[in-house]
């Protein structure tokens, strides 16, 4: 028997990361080749036009899974019903700009959308905020939708996540999809802690430490860490603008695994709220390791690694991690002051 459709928001849908985004998602990419799909994408009033032709453009893509497309500047219309919010309206960064530096102009948006989403969404809702700075934007989110479960809103560091894996992947000289277990810890920002300590290739049936397949310490918590870190600044400085098409792509990866499940004996970062697990500050939105089942993420303990961890030595949070883990935990309390008084 056929699904029911599922209603997918994107907001910011007229941009850049949502050009990319909605074809993913009426494609399948998102929920899967037999998910039906029903599209509400949201932009402001100058962006009106643009999202209607973005509209035509799906309506003449002819999708088999995409069942009605919703266009809309009104977001009481956008958020009515929807099962899933892909958070991506706000304003990008500039060259020589720090993710925070559009704190301002972004937070009043997820403050005033978190109303809309709290009253109008379907029960159960799942969100992602992508718009940055991701982290703050999602924690204002859920500050301002009391009513809105914790565990339903998260943000995107997913990108960051895959970017490391694409890294290591060109360094070993192996396929992506060969390695397996980074972990983005923290902050979608230049403070994020890409570690590799637990990551894995899968070769040949066998499973070998990413530590001693690279077997360069320095590369690894030097050049390596700050590649990830700045490889958004990196493409902005390339193409002009930012990431869009590795964006879109992360954000399908994040809902699929959050709704369908990760793989066994593989785990994925989600920026999500922190219940003080690794020492992290409770409630903030923080990048941990998860696993997802039946719809549901949750952080993978030191316990689960070390039993899972076939060959690989040294699987406490070391004191360099420890350092690194605890930066980004200081920054996004910073991070979170900041925003409240830019909403004030
Ligand atoms: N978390 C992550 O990994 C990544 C996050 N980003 C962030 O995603 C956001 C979007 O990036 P792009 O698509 O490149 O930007 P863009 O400028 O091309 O598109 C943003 C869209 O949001 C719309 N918008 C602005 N205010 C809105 C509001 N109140 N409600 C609904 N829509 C609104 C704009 O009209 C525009 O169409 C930026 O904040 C960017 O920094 C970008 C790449 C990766
Ligand atoms: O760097 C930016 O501003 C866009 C972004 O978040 C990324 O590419 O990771």
């Amino acid at each position: 028997m056929a699904k029911d459709p599922v209603r997918v928001l994107v907001t910011g849908a007229a941009g850049q990361i949502g050009y990319a985004l909605v074809p993913m998602i009426a494609r399948g990419v998102m929920l899967g080749p037999d998910q039906p799909v029903i599209l509400h994408m949201l932009d402001i009033p100058p962006a009106a036009e643009a999202l209607n032709g973005v509209k035509m453009e799906l309506v003449d893509a002819a999708f088999p899974l995409l069942k009605g497309v919703v266009a809309t500047t009104d977001v009481v219309e956008a958020c009515t019903n929807v099962n899933i919010a892909v958070m991506v309206g706000g304003f990008p960064r500039k060259e020589g700009m720090e993710r925070k530096d559009v704190m301002s102009k972004n937070v009043s948006i997820y403050k005033s959308q978190a109303s809309a989403l709290e009253k109008h969404a379907a029960a159960n809702c799942k969100v992602l905020v992508v718009a940055n700075p991701a982290n703050t934007n999602a924690l204002i989110l859920k500050e301002f939708a009391p009513s809105i479960p914790e565990k339903n809103i998260t943000c995107l560091t997913r990108l960051d996540h895959n970017r490391a894996l694409g890294q290591i992947s060109e360094r070993v000289g192996v396929q992506v999809s060969e390695v397996k277990n980074v972990i983005i810890w923290g902050n979608h920002s230049s403070t994020q802690y890409p570690d590799v300590s637990h990551a894995t290739v899968i070769s040949e049936g066998a499973e070998k430490a990413v530590k001693s397949l690279v077997s360069d310490d320095e590369w690894l918590k030097g050049e390596f860490i700050k590649i990830v870190q700045q490889r958004g600044a990196a493409i902005i400085k390339a193409r002009k603008l930012s990431s869009a098409l590795s964006a879109a792509s992360s954000a399908c990866d994040h809902i699929r695994d959050w709704v369908l499940g990760t793989p066994e004996g593989t785990w994925v970062s989600m920026g999500v709220y922190s219940d003080g697990s690794y020492n992290v500050p409770a409630g903030l939105i923080y990048s941990f390791p998860v696993t997802c089942r039946n719809g549901e993420w949750t952080i993978v303990q030191a316990t689960y690694m070390i039993k899972s961890r076939v060959s690989l030595p040294g699987l406490e949070i070391d004191e360099f991690s420890r350092k690194k883990m605890d930066a980004t935990a200081e920054e996004l309390t910073e991070e979170k002051a900041l925003a409240y008084s830019c909403l004030s």
